[in-house]
């Protein structure tokens, strides 16, 4: 609410030395709290806007329609400035202003859909993380000290005078992110944004007398808004027992069902774990701490012994349910660690118990293995070791070496594959050492140069897990799963079909499907409004028209709301380095590994002529590949084709542009549509490019109106025609190329 209520307003800037004149964008929310329109300027703001001028050693000069309650366009930008109407700095726009800016001004109706899709989904907003390499000379211009950290800038509370200033005691601390901006304050308890950072920052800074100001006022307290514990989590918690309550046949049972032997049960109590009875079932509840001790939820185990003597579990229920972020378990351990500055971080709260148990190190287990929310760097800013024990397969092995990168790479201790054969609590039951297993933990090498002997666990891994390496596979197009084998990180995917052949709706499921399965997804939808498309994927997740069930719509909402799914807060032509921007900042924030680009056109703007429209497409698809490659994140661009005669096929030389974008993609997908020539004419997927294997194929697809999802069609096999044309309408079909695929 506060971010759609912020309006940007533009100062005229004067240097008193060399008067030349100067635009300066601030962003404050104070100054402005009436929804879409601004309030007039009151003195205070004319304070607050003298004191961020005196802070720069800047002359300000408001224009009186500021007074008016307008923003103004740019006095550098020639074309626009002679106009009164309303203006947004491009750059600086988050998606709340823009909706309210599009609505009045261009009509686009962007902002009363935004809302909604929020309630669902989660919007990457443009905020202004460009500005975040701006983050320390800010600081210092703002005349706070600085210190790099691991992953942060440590500076002081605003709100603390000189002397704090110079202490820069750790309960004092402000942690900066030095890549989001993202912070948190040690002192006020409060974390946020950096837009909220910086305007917290200006206004404290512009008060002479600190005393009775409320720091970060508009900003919510870190992992809870208030004091108050969850209803969920008391409702739970009232009908359980601690485990000291225990009998000792239940506990023996307990450890049976859950294969938790090994585990004391003391180690239980510590981490005030409890239990419930109901009928046969028996829960284990874990509650989840925040750093600073507060509880924040409960993750429920349930099983139970059937009459057969078989062991079910039960799946594992997270309360509150809530979209945001939920923390690692393990914080509760931090006071009594014997260990202040090193932590492990594994994967579930039986092995960080086991950690902990049998090293005294303290240990946090991701709730998520695919997300390490960015909330919980500042808390591991003191930890100077930091070993991530997370798997022995390769996803981990991949997960390990994102969050290694994420958490500095300095200080990182990592398992390359095949280092450990178990995982803490396995270790324990085969009767090895936990510590002897902790020291085999190395810092990811640096070195430019690699020995063989380095890279042979690696390798041989990469042969005993050959279908991890292919990546994760669709659950709903088993078919793609024999054809592309998977869908890797780092990849460039380009999909095609003619307009209207149904490219977005089938890229919806495909990386729907992806989705449910842990892969971190960002949408970029700059054709559709997300509301358009989160209501075909909500059909799809649900495999229904949920017109017509309409009462469901909470219950699917809830389910589909827990996906890591997130959207770009663009729609129309945008510009390449804002659409990269956005993506960075995601890949980092939210631990992005798909980015959906639809689609590509929307990236070139409108300013090309004829001759250089394909060198202006051939630089966005390099940087598509170039970002792909470095973040190690699969991105998938829809591209529209080049004009066809009527009947003729798509190839891959009808991707729009020059051959560029063919050479680039490691896949090509394009949707074929013969019933736009005849009406008995078949559509189907092919794969014209897989520069994985080599295969290449086809796939049939059914369409569902109702639930707008495609379903493989799965008939005889058979053989390729001279003319290369299939001699079945419906199959499958794989030819290995081998590898001269260029
Ligand atoms: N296989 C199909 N059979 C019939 N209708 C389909 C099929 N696939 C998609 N549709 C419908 O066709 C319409 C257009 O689909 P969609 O927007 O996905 O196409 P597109 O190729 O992305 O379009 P554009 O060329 O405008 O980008 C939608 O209403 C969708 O529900």
């Amino acid at each position: 609410m506060v971010s759609s209520q912020l309006l940007k307003f533009v100062i005229q800037v004067r240097y008193l030395k060399c008067f030349a004149v100067e635009i300066q964008a601030i962003r404050c929310s104070r100054l402005f709290q009436s929804s879409c329109s601004c309030k007039p300027l009151i003195r205070s703001d004319l304070h607050f806007m003298r004191t961020y001028c005196t802070l720069r050693r800047t002359k300000c000069v408001v224009s009186k329609y500021m007074f008016k309650g307008q923003m103004f366009r740019s006095i550098n930008d020639d074309s626009r400035s002679d106009s009164n109407s309303p203006v947004y700095h491009d750059e600086e726009m988050t998606f709340g202003e823009r909706s309210a800016i599009n609505t009045s001004e261009a009509g686009h109706v962007l902002s009363e859909e935004s809302d909604t899709t929020d309630s669902v989904s989660k919007t990457v907003e443009s905020s202004d993380y460009y500005i975040v390499q701006n983050v320390e000379s800010f600081l210092k211009e703002m005349y706070m000290p600085l210190k790099k950290g691991y992953t942060c800038f440590h500076t002081v509370c605003p709100k603390l005078g000189k002397l704090a200033m110079k202490k820069g005691k750790q309960e004092d601390t402000l942690y900066v992110n030095s890549t989001s901006g993202y912070f948190y304050c040690n002192h006020c308890g409060k974390s946020g944004s950096w837009l909220q950072l910086k305007d917290n920052v200006v206004y404290v800074k512009s008060k002479k007398i600190k005393k009775n100001i409320t720091c970060f006022k508009e900003v919510k307290e870190n992992f809870s808004s208030t004091d108050l514990i969850h209803p969920d989590i008391i409702k739970h918690f009232e009908n359980s027992d601690n485990f000291t309550m225990m009998s000792g046949d239940t506990f023996e049972t307990i450890q049976t069902i859950f294969d938790w032997h090994g585990i004391e049960r003391t180690t239980f109590i510590n981490y005030d774990v409890r239990y419930r009875n109901e009928e046969d079932k028996y829960c284990i509840l874990f509650p989840i701490y925040s750093p600073v001790g507060r509880i924040t939820a409960v993750c429920i185990y349930s099983g139970l012994i059937t009459e057969d003597g078989d062991v079910k579990i039960l799946p594992i229920q997270t309360y509150p349910r809530s979209k945001d972020k939920i923390l690692p378990f393990g914080w509760q351990q931090k006071s009594s660690s014997r260990h202040s500055d090193n932590i492990v971080i594994t994967s579930s709260e039986a092995n960080a118990m086991v950690i902990n148990q049998e090293t005294g190190i303290m240990a946090l287990a991701l709730k998520n293995l695919y997300q390490l929310p960015q909330d919980v760097l500042p808390h591991l800013e003191s930890f100077n070791k930091i070993t991530l024990w997370l798997g022995t397969d390769i996803k981990a092995w991949e997960n390990t070496k994102m969050f290694s990168k994420k958490l500095n790479d300095n200080r990182c201790y990592i398992f390359r594959p095949n280092m450990v054969k178990y995982m803490p609590l396995e270790t324990l039951q085969n009767e090895c050492d936990i510590s002897t297993e902790l020291d085999k933990a190395r810092l990811i090498s640096h070195k430019a140069i690699l020995t063989f002997d380095y890279l042979k666990q690696e390798v041989y891994s990469e042969f005993a897990h050959y279908t991890q390496v292919a990546g994760v596979q669709w659950s709903r197009y088993t078919k793609l799963n024999q054809v592309l084998k998977g869908h890797r990180r780092g990849e460039l995917t380009i999909l095609t079909g003619p307009t209207g052949s149904g490219k977005t709706t089938f890229m919806a499921e495909y990386s729907l499907d992806l989705c449910m399965q842990g892969v971190c997804t960002l949408w970029g939808s700059f054709e559709i409004s997300n509301v358009r498309l989160v209501k075909i994927m909500m059909q799809q997740y649900a495999r229904k028209d949920i017109t017509k069930h309409l009462d469901d719509f909470e219950s699917i909402a809830e389910g589909f709301s827990m996906l890591p799914m997130y959207f770009m807060a663009y729609f129309g032509v945008e510009k390449i380095q804002r659409v990269l921007e956005a993506m960075s900042h995601a890949v980092y924030v939210h631990d992005i590994s798909h980015v959906v680009v639809d689609n590509l056109q929307f990236m070139m703007g409108m300013d090309f002529t004829e001759k250089n429209r394909f060198l202006l497409q051939d630089r966005i698809i390099s940087a598509f590949r170039q970002f792909a490659t470095e973040k190690n994140c699969h991105v998938t661009l829809i591209i529209h084709p080049r004009k066809i005669n009527e009947g003729e096929e798509l190839s891959t030389s009808s991707i729009f542009g020059s051959a560029k974008a063919t050479q680039e993609a490691d896949n090509i997908i394009l949707i074929q549509d013969q019933r736009l020539v005849k009406p008995s004419g078949r559509k189907y997927i092919q794969i014209a490019k897989n520069r994985f294997d080599g295969d290449m194929g086809v796939m049939t697809l059914t369409f569902n109106k109702e639930s707008l999802t495609f379903n493989t069609v799965e008939k005889k096999k058979t053989t390729k025609k001279s003319d290369g044309s299939y001699s079945s309408k419906d199959e499958i079909m794989n030819e290995t190329l081998g590898s001269d695929f260029e």
